[in-house]
């Protein structure tokens, strides 16, 4: 459905892409990451036909998206960032005007629109001026709009910026009901987000792709910690220099840290681990140094440090951010 390479975008000096490439197939509802100004906007601009990029391809269902924009346009849905919309207008007037402006035939309008407003709830709002309308209506009309003519891709911008908690469960359920028949490509900062609402994430950061994986796996390939709580098998004291020694030696594991016990006799610590499983040689590795496990946890690293970690942290911004790996 999406198929983008190489793709570079300056703005004068400043360099926005450096290179973006990634495919998305038909039916997946990917999460769009990355820290501010990492270039998120700027890959959806240009699949949207809005920019130009410098150099590079993207082309939507095998259309190219500067060649030929006006046909990869009508095969998308685009909620912008920040979402603007006719504030003065009336929501059903305002749903017309675009239904005219993406071109749905006269003929299949009223339908397109009764469906749109029927998926976005906006039933109960159709009279009012939308300037009238909380953050979370507006959204619903946004993505109203970009559903009229009833697009295979969307691309949703931020859809849940702004947004009361109780909007953003709302918009998300929206979304993933969406998700069901179409294909989405949906920016956010809210990790939970992506847990929640998507198949795949791709992260950015500093106008280059960093990671690309399910959310779960992108978790799991940064692996984790396991604490354990260990006593004496024999009943021998336990010298808790030795028993490191022996964590230390466990494959997998790449350092050693005390934890909690659990009582005397006993000794606690955390390990952690890169991408392997060292569960198994960790149980081996006690068996053969007479030791008994008495407790095993292990914890995978959670999708926010994974973001921090790819992104260079807090500071990710592309004028004073590390380069990412
Ligand atoms: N019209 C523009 N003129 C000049 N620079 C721009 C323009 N639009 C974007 N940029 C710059 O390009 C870089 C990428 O911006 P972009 O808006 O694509 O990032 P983003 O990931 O969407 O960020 P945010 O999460 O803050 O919306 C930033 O450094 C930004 O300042």
């Amino acid at each position: 459905m999406i198929r983008i390479e190489g793709l570079t975008k300056s703005y004068g000096n400043a360099l926005a892409l450096r290179g973006v490439s990634f495919q998305v197939p038909r039916g997946q509802v990917v999460g769009f990451l990355g820290p501010n100004g990492a270039g998120k906007s700027t890959t959806m601009k240009i699949l949207s036909g809005f920019v130009t990029p410098t150099s590079g391809t993207a082309h939507i269902n095998g259309i190219d998206v500067v060649e030929d924009s006006v046909v990869s346009r009508r095969l998308i849905g685009y909620l912008p960032e920040n979402n603007p919309l006719y504030e003065e207008m009336m929501v059903l007037d305002y749903l017309e005007f675009a239904a005219d402006v993406r071109g749905v035939p006269r003929i299949r309008r009223k339908e397109r629109i009764r469906s749109a407003v029927e998926r976005c709830g906006l039933g109960s709002v159709l009279g009012k001026d939308i300037q009238q309308l909380s953050k979370g209506y507006r959204q619903r009309v946004g993505i109203a709009q970009a559903i009229l003519h009833e697009p295979d891709l969307l691309i949703l911008d931020e859809p849940t910026s702004g947004l009361d908690p109780n909007q953003i469960v709302e918009i998300r359920n929206l979304i993933r009901d969406l998700g069901r028949e179409k294909t989405v490509l949906l920016s956010t900062h809210i990790l939970s987000e992506v847990q929640s609402t998507c198949s795949r994430v791709l992260i950015i950061s500093d106008g280059r792709v960093v990671a690309d994986d399910s959310p779960e796996q992108l978790s799991t390939a940064q692996g984790g910690t396991v604490t354990v709580v260990l006593a004496s098998r024999s009943g021998a004291a336990l010298e808790p220099g030795q028993v490191r020694t022996v964590l230390e030696a466990v494959p997998g594991v790449t350092r050693v840290e005390p934890g909690e016990a659990e009582g005397s006799g006993t000794l606690g610590f955390r390990l952690r681990y890169g991408q392997e499983d060292i569960r198994r040689a960790l149980f081996e590795a006690s068996v053969r140094h007479d030791l008994c496990l008495l407790e095993v946890k292990r914890q995978h690293v959670s999708l926010e440090e994974t973001f921090r970690k790819l992104t260079g942290g807090e500071a990710a911004n592309p004028e004073t951010a590390p380069r990412a790996a």
